[in-house]
């Protein structure tokens, strides 16, 4: 049986990881990087040296700065920030084949336009077919050949089986699914919540309110799921739940290591230590969305306003702890 051929945009750490899972079983996986300079280091030293060191790049993948790789690809991996999926599928458009599957694999809400990253793909490529994976999963895990498991979804079932078939290995477990925005909102709100959970343990309010925290972010993440049309078991499955509590719980997590930081008295601008922390994108943007839908989020809204330095780590654990007292839900 030939295996659907595989392209990856986006060489940074889960890139890289992607395509080393793609890699299995496959001659060659063609790997994009916007930058001609980082496609020159990841030839030479076959690692991503900042984002990956001593892991390397499988035999199979290809690093090229040329996006006509995506050319005859059935199933391409987007691997880029949230923010920058627009542009990076607009370039795509003239290279991508008809009906090939377009696998979001970023975790975010495009801030200037309030889109999911479904809608971004919908808007610039129409010859697409629009999938998402999500769950779980630290590249450096993945890379290492750790095993776990990761929801992929797409909107036709036959569709989400073939994605899962072409990407799954020994040690990657892809689920299918066809419910996209509820993969897409777990991803995306888990981010913002394991910033909240970095404060806290920066803080070192203890482990009582961490798993306090997560499970009150697990509520504001179903409210606002169930709001926008997301399934259920999806928000308790491998990209809602499942992402929340490795993100929340695990200093590895570049989101929740930006909220150590800011727990520990760090100012908002200099917290990332230079690295991509998505959920500061989509703090706001999900704040946004919810307060549309009439959803409270109150733990979301307290990382918005800690962001936009309109309130303390103290203040809003205060703010917090002081909400009336209410019903579970
Ligand atoms: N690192 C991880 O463990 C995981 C990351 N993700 C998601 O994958 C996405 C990418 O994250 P990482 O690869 O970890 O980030 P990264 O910071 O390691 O790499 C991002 C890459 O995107 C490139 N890039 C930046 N702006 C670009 C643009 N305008 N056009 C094209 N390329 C651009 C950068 O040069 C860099 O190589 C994020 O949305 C993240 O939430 C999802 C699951 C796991
Ligand atoms: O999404 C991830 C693991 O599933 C990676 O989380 P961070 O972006 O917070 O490092």
């Amino acid at each position: 049986m030939t295996r659907d051929s595989i392209a990856v945009l986006g060489a940074g750490a889960w890139g890289v990881a992607l395509a080393n899972v793609a890699a299995q079983g496959r001659t060659r996986v063609p790997l994009w990087a916007h930058d001609a300079a980082h496609v020159a280091a990841l030839e030479q030293h076959r690692e991503n040296r900042r984002h990956l060191p001593g892991l390397p790049l499988a035999c199979a993948v290809t690093p090229t700065a040329d996006l006509a790789c995506i050319r005859g690809a059935e199933i391409v991996l987007a691997v880029v920030p949230a923010q920058a999926m627009r542009d990076v599928a607009r370039a795509a458009r003239p290279h991508l084949a008809d009906g090939a599957a377009f696998v979001i694999c970023a975790k975010g809400i495009e801030r200037d336009r309030r889109r999911f990253m479904s809608e971004v793909v919908a808007e610039e490529l129409p010859q697409a077919k629009p999938a998402v994976l999500s769950g779980p999963s630290f590249a450096a895990d993945v890379c290492k050949g750790l095993p776990t498991a990761v929801t992929l979804a797409a909107q036709e079932e036959s569709l989400a089986q073939r994605l899962c078939e072409a990407l799954s290995t020994k040690t990657f477990r892809p689920y299918r699914s066809t419910d996209l925005l509820g993969v897409e909102i777990g991803g995306a709100a888990k981010n913002v919540f394991a910033i909240a959970a970095g404060m806290a343990s920066g803080r070192e309010l203890g482990a009582s309110a961490q798993a306090a925290l997560i499970a009150r972010s697990f509520a504001e993440l179903t409210r606002l799921g169930r709001a926008l049309g997301a399934r259920s078991e999806t928000l308790m499955g491998l990209s809602g739940l499942g992402d929340l509590v490795l993100t929340c719980g695990s200093a590895q997590s570049r989101n929740f290591a930006f909220g150590q930081r800011l727990g520990r008295g760090a100012a908002a601008k200099d917290a990332s230590g230079g690295k991509l922390t998505e959920g500061a994108f989509t703090a706001h943007v999900l704040v946004e969305m919810a307060k549309a839908a009439g959803v409270e989020m109150p733990i979301a809204e307290a990382v918005d306003d800690i962001l936009a330095a309109r309130l303390s780590v103290d203040a809003a654990i205060d703010a917090l702890l002081m909400r009336p007292l209410k019903a579970e839900s």
